[in-house]
């Protein structure tokens, strides 16, 4: 059997780098910066007032309580506030340019709250600089904000709008094509038949290709029919593709659809040392001209999103620019013994408590569990020459998402 290493290079050496494109602000959640962000301007760009207040000269406040005159108002905004004079406040509210000749502001809440136009008491001193931000105290002009390679999360693009980026240049999500085969499947919304079960790899195999930050096309299923197959694939791959994702079809009875459809036409099948994934496809097929990269999961649910976990997100992610391609991975000791098959790595479905460090299975081994795969929260490894683990021994978790 095929190390699974092996197969993981395999695929990785299937899948390019996108390349980039121009996105706007509102397009760019989760995206990843394809060039640097550098800002033209500094943050703040002018020095401007903490609190609604007075702005004042600090050396200006003897003898309190002491009053003012307030020749003039300061809302947000004001652009041809005059300076200070002195002896002298200006109301002034946050967020508004500090006069000049002011050194500090006085909060309103320690003074009479005298209008523009009269005068304000002061009751208290404030010191040079207090409640001023300065100009260019958080970005300076001409600073690298956002490297190469951030993920933009809310806090990424508020930054990205503040120094007036209103497009960002991001790499391309990879587009994959997701088809299932099979033909016992039935779409999700219609009846079964005896013998007939819901199309669940389609939808669940797309969404973990968004997941991973690429661009799931999702075909209707096909039935166990190579010219259908072949037929459905080529008409779809009309539209650009950078990876052809099938699940099904790939193992050894007498209807491999897929197989049957890949296996002359340049996909290599084998069996990898795993489980559950272990009989998988990966290769090139040709198409108008173009060589499409394929990767062809097990039919078993379990056995399809984990393969996906192994092989597919890693790569995908990489080739979409991501910095972190793998899943965070952290030690915990397992709850309960356990058996495992020898030669082949195991994935099991697990529960982790952060807390205590221990990892808990969450159904049994078997490929088909797939409500046990949506109450886990991490996959651990169980290696190939293990083939019992005792309770509280130490194992590898890769961290999924958190069950929400
Ligand atoms: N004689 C052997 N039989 C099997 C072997 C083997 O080595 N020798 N391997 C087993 C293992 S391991 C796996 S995994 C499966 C993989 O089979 P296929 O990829 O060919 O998948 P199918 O036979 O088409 O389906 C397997 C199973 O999964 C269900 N399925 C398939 N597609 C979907 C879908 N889109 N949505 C929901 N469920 C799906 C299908 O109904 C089957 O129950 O082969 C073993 N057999
Ligand atoms: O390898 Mo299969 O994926 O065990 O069920």
């Amino acid at each position: 059997m095929r190390p699974v290493e092996e197969h993981a290079a395999t695929v990785a050496g299937l899948v390019a780098a996108t390349g980039s494109e121009t996105v706007r602000l509102a397009d760019a959640r989760d995206r990843i910066l394809a060039a640097d962000l550098s800002s033209p301007l500094a943050l703040p760009p002018f020095a401007n007032s903490a609190m609604d207040g007075y702005a004042v000269r600090a050396a200006d406040l003897h003898g309190f309580p002491v009053t003012l005159p307030v020749p003039e108002d300061v809302p947000a905004g004001r652009v041809d506030g005059p300076p200070l004079a002195p002896g002298t406040a200006h109301r002034i509210m946050t967020g508004a340019p500090l006069p000049e000749g002011a050194d500090a502001v006085v909060q309103v809440e320690w003074t009479d709250g005298g209008l523009p136009g009269a005068t304000v008491t002061v009751e208290k001193a404030v010191d040079a600089g207090q409640n001023v931000r300065g100009a260019g105290e958080d970005v300076t002009a001409g600073e690298l904000v956002l490297p190469a390679g951030t993920v933009l999360g809310p806090a990424q693009i508020g930054l990205a709008a503040a120094v007036g980026a209103a497009e960002l240049v991001v790499h391309r999500r990879p587009r994959v094509l997701v088809l299932s085969t099979g033909s016992e499947l039935v779409a999700p919304g219609e009846p079964l038949r005896h013998g007939q079960i819901h199309e669940s790899n389609g939808p669940m195999l797309a969404a973990a290709v968004d997941d991973a930050g690429g661009e799931a096309r999702l075909l209707r299923f096909v039935p166990d029919d190579v010219a259908e197959f072949l037929s459905t694939l080529d008409a779809a791959l009309e539209q650009p593709t950078d990876l052809v994702l099938t699940s099904g079809g790939v193992s050894a009875g007498a209807y491999e659809v897929v197989k049957d459809a890949f296996a002359p036409r340049g996909v290599a099948f084998v069996k990898v040392a795993m489980q559950p994934g272990m009989p998988q496809g990966a290769g090139c097929y040709e198409h108008a001209g173009h060589s499409v990269p394929v990767v062809t999961l097990p039919g078993n649910p379990v056995s399809s999103l984990v393969s996906f976990e192994v092989f597919v997100r890693p790569v995908l992610r990489a080739a979409g620019g991501h910095p972190h391609p793998d899943r965070p991975r952290v030690r915990a000791r397992v709850s309960e013994s356990l058996r495992s098959p020898a030669g082949r790595r195991q994935l099991r479905r697990g529960r982790l408590d952060a807390v205590t460090g221990t990892v808990s299975p969450v159904g049994a081994a078997g490929s088909h569990l797939l409500a046990a795969l949506a109450h886990a929260d991490c996959l651990f490894v169980v290696g190939e020459d293990v083939t019992e683990v005792a309770a509280g021994t130490e194992v590898d978790v890769w961290l999924l998402d958190p069950v929400r």
